[in-house]
């Protein structure tokens, strides 16, 4: 989805703003098994804002990450870059991404893409180091 104000790319990222986002899509997640509902909204790189939640299913494997959906809104609402991203928990709390959803931010962020976490600020390069990318299939 996108904000109704997207908020213009130059101007100094609003991390709270983005952890509301991401808070607002936690309390819409469909996580009936688990019980552990997530939400994620990530900055794009024109100013636009993408979140998801995550999605359950009765076949326990086929569980959509939050960032899946994210990954998706960021392509159905025109692609772009992701700059900055944070994901949040059942309580609303900043909430580290698993593995696979690294790999998935690396391909629309890479490196560089800036990622809230429960220790701060840090690099996706800090959290998924010697990635393999797109540039390996070049
Ligand atoms: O980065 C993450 C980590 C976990 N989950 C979801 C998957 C599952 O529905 C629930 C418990 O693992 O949390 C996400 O959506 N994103």
């Amino acid at each position: 989805m996108t904000s109704p104000a997207p908020v213009p790319a130059q101007a100094a990222v609003d991390w709270e703003a983005l952890r509301a986002a991401a808070r607002d899509a936690m309390s819409r997640a469909y996580a009936p098994y688990s019980g552990f509902p997530v939400g994620v909204a990530a900055r794009v790189d024109d100013g636009r804002v993408v979140t998801g939640c995550n999605v359950e299913n009765a076949s326990y494997g086929l569980g959509l990450c939050a960032e899946c959906g994210l990954v998706s809104s960021l392509q159905a609402t025109g692609g772009g870059r992701l700059t900055h991203f944070t994901c949040v928990d059942g309580k609303g709390g900043a909430l580290v991404p698993c593995g696979r959803c690294r790999q998935l931010l690396y391909e629309f962020g890479g490196p560089e893409l800036q990622v809230d976490t429960p220790e701060g600020i840090v690099p996706l390069s800090a959290m998924l180091p010697q990635a393999f990318g797109p540039d390996h299939l070049r």
